[in-house]
């Protein structure tokens, strides 16, 4: 959790609350974490016959066995920083009402004094969603101690006891979200991606898809929106100013509200291909993304705009026709070599920053060992193997889809999305291009060649010697 501080708390009599600060940050997930979380699952289960945990691993909650439970209130405020300060520590998902803060206790269970350790634990914290966290309790331990508890549970509590929502939160809190799995990466082992994959269920939602507990958002509260700069079939995307840092940056917002996991684990594809990417000049940079009322957000490098025949653009020249096809040539070369196809190349998802153009929109990335799920783009820029379901060479796709894209900047006007022209066009047919020179036209014409081996690698189209800048006068543009 960036920004605030692990701390040691300590629950003592109604009103004292001690706070220990440690070195390290309590919730960001790293192996540290998860290391001082396992010791903390072991020493637990160690210690069946006693009350406190004889380690105070960092994140244990000691309990006094001689103070009297009938007092305990707890409250996220005595011990969490609020969450929208700490962007990257991401909630966990849980069924819980977070607004319903210290809610008394009525059927919390009798303390029984031979089952101590978690039980007791359990019972002292007098939690209102007690078998919530008896669930969670067992996920945590794999013990069959809960069915014992479900079974002595029953009685009314006698006393008055409080109980905070929020200390079950906390509690699945100790649990750090789980980790996914980014498919675009292929060199992480099991154990670094999740070391608690094994240890989940109940809790193991993909990521949360509720505001903060505190009922804040990070999106209004890390940001200040100036005004909206594009959208798409499924999002809109906002020029924003961070607060913190003073900069600007694109945030992509989802328009769709995703309910789902597997909705969400969709849209995430998106972002971890743009992850595992890593910075590349002509690729959109990528920032971070997160989940906030079911909606993902991503932050990203605020370009000037897009290429999109909508806007209006005096994109006519060879010369610069040549500069997008050889920059988005080297943003392609790069991706593939990764071994993902971007799948969606088209005018829209080029933008250009400072005469730089940069390839976005990795919705429809995928891996070229068709290894994962491929989800065709734009069907005006998918060539005629594509629409036969033949996923055999995925990079010639996006070299197709680049000299589609050309030819509609050329042509000035969308590409249909069917008759003779779109037809034409899948096989490998161009009208004369008045103006231009042959070698652009043939260059052009082999990346819509309709067979995929024939076309250009994005490799072979950088080595083009149409690029070499000798042969051009006055510019000096590829490098
Ligand atoms: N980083 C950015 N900087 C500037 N403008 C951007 C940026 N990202 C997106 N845009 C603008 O927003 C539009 C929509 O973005 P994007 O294509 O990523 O959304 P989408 O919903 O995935 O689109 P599609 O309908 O193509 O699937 C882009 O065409 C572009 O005009
Ligand atoms: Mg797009």
């Amino acid at each position: 959790m960036k920004g605030s501080v692990a701390r040691h708390l300590t629950v003592q009599k109604l009103g004292h609350v001690s706070f220990k600060p440690l070195q390290q940050p309590s919730f960001s997930i790293s192996l540290s974490d998860s290391f001082r979380f396992q010791s903390l699952l072991e020493s637990e289960a160690q210690s069946a016959d006693s009350i406190i945990p004889s380690s105070s691993p960092p994140l244990d909650i000691d309990i006094d066995s001689n103070v009297d439970d009938k007092d305990f209130i707890l409250s996220q405020d005595f011990f969490c920083t609020p969450d929208y300060i700490t962007p990257d520590g991401q909630y966990i998902s849980n069924s819980l009402d977070c607004n319903k803060e210290n809610i008394a206790c009525p059927k919390s269970p009798e303390k029984i004094k031979t089952v101590k350790s978690k039980r007791q634990r359990q019972d002292g914290f007098n939690l209102s969603c007690h078998e919530q966290v008896v669930e969670l309790a067992k996920d945590t331990f794999g013990t069959d101690e809960i069915n014992t508890e479900k079974a002595i549970g029953t009685e009314p509590q006698k006393n008055h006891s409080y109980v905070s929502q929020s200390a079950v939160a906390l509690r699945c809190r100790v649990m750090p979200p789980p980790c996914i799995k980014n498919p675009y990466q292929k060199d992480a082992s099991e154990t670094d991606i999740d070391p608690f994959g094994n240890q989940r269920s109940k809790c193991a939602g993909i990521l949360p898809t509720i505001i903060g507990g505190d009922g804040l958002s990070r999106y209004w509260t890390d940001f200040h929106e100036i005004e909206q700069i594009g959208n798409g079939n499924f999002s809109c995307v906002f020029k924003v100013l961070k607060r913190i840092d003073g900069c600007f940056y694109a945030v992509k917002k989802s328009t769709r509200l995703l309910h789902q996991d597997t909705e969400r684990r969709k849209a995430l594809m998106e972002v971890q291909a743009l992850a595992a990417l890593g910075f590349h000049e002509n690729i959109v940079g990528y920032y971070s993304s997160w989940f906030e009322n079911e909606q993902l957000f991503i932050q990203m490098e605020l370009c000037d705009h897009s290429l999109s025949i909508r806007k209006p653009s005096k994109l006519s020249t060879e010369g610069e026709l040549l500069e997008i096809i050889y920059q988005m040539a080297k943003a392609l070369q790069f991706i593939h070599e990764k071994g993902i196809a971007h799948l969606d190349v088209k005018p829209d998802n080029i933008y250009i920053k400072n005469g730089v153009y940069k390839l976005g929109d990795f919705g429809c990335a995928t891996l070229l060992d068709s290894t994962l799920p491929i989800e065709e783009g734009d069907a005006r820029y998918m060539p005629q193997e594509v629409l036969n379901d033949n996923y055999d060479h995925l990079d010639k796709v996006d070299i197709f889809s680049l000299g589609a894209a050309i030819y509609e900047l050329i042509r000035g006007s969308a590409l249909p999305e069917s008759g003779h022209l779109s037809l034409n066009l899948r096989e490998g047919k161009l009208p004369l291009l008045p103006g231009h020179s042959v070698q652009f036209q043939n260059l052009l014409k082999a990346m819509i060649d309709p067979d995929p081996v024939r076309r250009p690698s994005a490799k072979e189209l950088v080595k083009n010697p149409i690029f070499d800048r000798d042969q051009r006068t006055g510019k000096n543009h590829y490098s």
